[in-house]
């Protein structure tokens, strides 16, 4: 078995990664790391995981810990994998990093977007992007990927094959995306605790949300880009406006895009957040509305799936050489 070790463990995307790394055939959890939870039980933090790793308990950081593990998983706050980064990527080990401090390829473009400088501007480039549907090859026997979160692994699904297409104008897209809670992490603060969601529906970010960078990044297109927190535990759902370059048919062209790919389904049904729930999947739908010349192009995926944990491990299975799916089976659960 391939030994994983997991940064961030005792967070909601770290839990999701133990989930999903307790059904896989050829990947288990060789050390889970902890920061104010070091030392608890596994079960006493994520109990819905308590018949999967009895007896486990959160580790302190240590990097001597890394050592026997084959495979490095990091879901940590921003600005941690910059200051572990020679604990992270000098050992060798195939490292999958879900936080953005490795995403952008050039240290201005982060220094734009996230405010600040770069503490390892000579590592920027060295990871490659991990979003397997555009960048498998890359990510087959690559040593360092940074996997895109949640919100640009949505948009980028819905726009990029309609760029590459040329059937939408690459200036002035609009990607309008709701987030469930889970999004923010395991921590609540006075914008995401129950009261301040509950019955409510907000926009945050306007103009200037980082996710931006990497949206126009992937797809090669301008982006305004607005998220809103929905009242649910998890889900992404992104709505994305483009004007056209001539009468299109959307659907078909993400139809094709995407015929072969696992874990994207394309329809016409407008797709709903639930139905990628608890999976790696991405629903996509898309229309031409030929009244206004727009196109619509529509993405459902599970910010904790398909926009963190799933993602990580559809990456892991491809650097690992292992079956691109493995462990990713579950379909979503509904109701
Ligand atoms: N939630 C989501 O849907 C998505 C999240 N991401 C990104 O993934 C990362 C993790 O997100 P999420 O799981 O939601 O966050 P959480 O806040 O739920 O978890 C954070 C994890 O990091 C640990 N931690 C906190 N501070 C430190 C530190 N200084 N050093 C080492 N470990 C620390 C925490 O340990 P402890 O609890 O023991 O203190 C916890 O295990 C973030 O970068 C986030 O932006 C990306 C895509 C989607
Ligand atoms: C609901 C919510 O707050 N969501 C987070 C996105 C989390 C995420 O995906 O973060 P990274 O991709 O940057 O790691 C936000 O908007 O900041």
């Amino acid at each position: 078995m391939i030994r994983a070790a997991i940064l961030g463990a005792s967070g909601y995307v770290g839990g999701e990664l133990m989930r999903l790394i307790a059904c896989h055939p050829a990947i288990e959890v060789g050390v889970a790391f902890g920061a104010s939870n070091a030392g608890q039980p596994v079960s006493a933090v994520h109990p819905h995981l308590a018949l999967a790793y009895p007896g486990m308990s959160f580790a302190a950081w240590d990097p001597a810990l890394l050592k026997g593990c084959d495979l490095i998983l990091a879901a940590l706050p921003h600005g941690e994998t910059q200051r572990l980064a020679d604990e992270l990527v000098g050992p060798g080990i195939p490292f999958v990093d879900l936080g953005a401090d490795f995403r952008l390829d050039s240290a201005a473009e982060f220094e734009l977007w996230y405010g600040e400088q770069h503490a390892r501007p000579e590592l920027l480039g060295k990871f490659t992007y991990g979003l397997p549907e555009f960048f498998r090859d890359r990510i087959k026997g690559a040593k360092l990927v940074a996997a895109p979160g949640c919100y640009p692994t949505a948009a980028s699904l819905a726009l990029r094959p309609l760029v590459e297409a040329g059937a939408i104008e690459t200036k002035g897209i609009i990607v309008d995306a709701a987030s469930g809670v889970s999004g923010a992490g395991r921590a609540a603060n006075a914008g995401t605790h129950f009261c301040a969601v509950d019955g409510s529906f907000r926009a945050y970010g306007l103009t200037k949300h980082r996710h931006t960078a990497e949206m126009e990044m992937t797809t090669g297109a301008e982006v305004l880009f607005t998220p809103h927190l929905m009242a649910a535990s998890r889900g992404i759902l992104a709505t994305c406006y483009a004007r056209a370059t001539g009468p299109c048919d959307p659907l078909a062209i993400l139809h094709q895009a995407y015929s072969a790919e696992p874990f994207v389904h394309v329809g016409e049904t407008p797709p709903e957040t639930k139905w990628a729930t608890g999976s790696n999947a991405a629903f996509l739908s898309a229309r031409y509305d030929e009244r206004t010349g727009t196109v619509v192009a529509l993405a459902a995926i599970d910010n904790l799936g398909k926009g963190a944990a799933g993602q990580m491990i559809q990456c892991a299975n491809l650097m690992l050489g292992l079956d691109e799916g493995a462990g990713l089976t579950n379909m979503g659960v509904y109701p």
